[in-house]
């Protein structure tokens, strides 16, 4: 373990995305278990963002066991006519933590905008949820050389100015590495990282020096090490990967203590 990893606690969240039904509670409590047991001395937190369905199962199944819960999504209101939708209020209730707002999926699946990730993450924060805010690039931003750029305006664009390194997570997903199996090489990671580090302390503050910044993106057993140990990554948001305990436990070993 590095040095600068004692200054932030790193969180390895799993987020399952739309998939579930053949993943069996039986994958997070192994997860708990492990934590409570032979991986009691990781340092990081362990989220779950199973489908909003599964969360309140999973809150009274998990008991003691040290796995936070977050969802994927809500609205920017706390209740209303707007059908489909869930609230940050909700997945509060039902044992969520936190809640991902702007993953890509999200931005180009249903047209999110910056403007309405931070009213997402306004709402996370109103109800006592730390916000995962999701930023990243595609791949023809990257061709044309406008990564910084890209990352540095949703990332002002989606930020509560009220953001804190409490209630506020940044996760940093190349577009073109989730599923795909591709990863920036780790300097890609480490300038990506440094500028956002340095936005956030322009945006919010000294806070935004301990504000935790994630990578995401094709982060697997065998590549989470070299990515976790790069400066100012301070954790992963884990796709694939997190749908099996023994795969996403791996990655979660990156923080294991000596
Ligand atoms: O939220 C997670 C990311 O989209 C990464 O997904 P992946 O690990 O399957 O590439």
């Amino acid at each position: 373990m590095v040095n600068h990893r004692r200054e932030i606690r790193p969180l390895v969240a799993g987020n399952w995305k739309m998939n579930g039904l053949k993943v069996s509670f039986g994958e997070v409590q192994a997860v708990g278990d492990a934590l409570l047991g032979p991986l009691a001395s990781i340092a990081a937190d362990v989220m779950i963002a199973p489908p909003a369905t599964l969360i309140a199962g999973f809150a009274s199944g998990l008991g003691a066991r040290p796995v936070l819960l977050a969802g994927q999504d809500c609205h920017a209101k706390a209740s209303g006519a707007h059908t489909g939708d869930i609230s940050a209020e909700m997945l509060k209730d039902a044992g969520a933590s936190a809640v991902i707002v702007g993953h890509s999926e999200r931005r180009a699946d249903h047209g999110e905008t910056s403007e309405q990730v931070r009213a997402k993450a306004e709402a996370a924060h109103r109800a006592g949820l730390v916000a995962i805010v999701c930023i990243g690039e595609t791949q023809e931003e990257r061709a044309a050389g406008a990564t910084l750029d890209v990352v540095s305006r949703q990332l002002k664009g989606s930020m509560p100015k009220a953001s804190t390194a409490v209630n506020t997570v940044v996760a940093y997903e190349p577009v073109w590495a989730i599923g795909t199996g591709l990863t920036p090489t780790p300097d890609d990671v480490r300038i990506v990282h440094a500028a956002i580090r340095s936005d956030l302390v322009h945006l919010i503050g000294p806070e935004g020096a301990h504000m935790r910044v994630l990578y995401g993106g094709s982060v697997k057993p065998d590549n989470a090490a070299t990515l976790m140990s790069v400066e100012n990554v301070n954790g992963a948001l884990v796709g694939g990967a997190s749908l099996k305990a023994s795969d996403f436990l791996a990655i979660v070993r990156a923080y294991e203590t000596p």
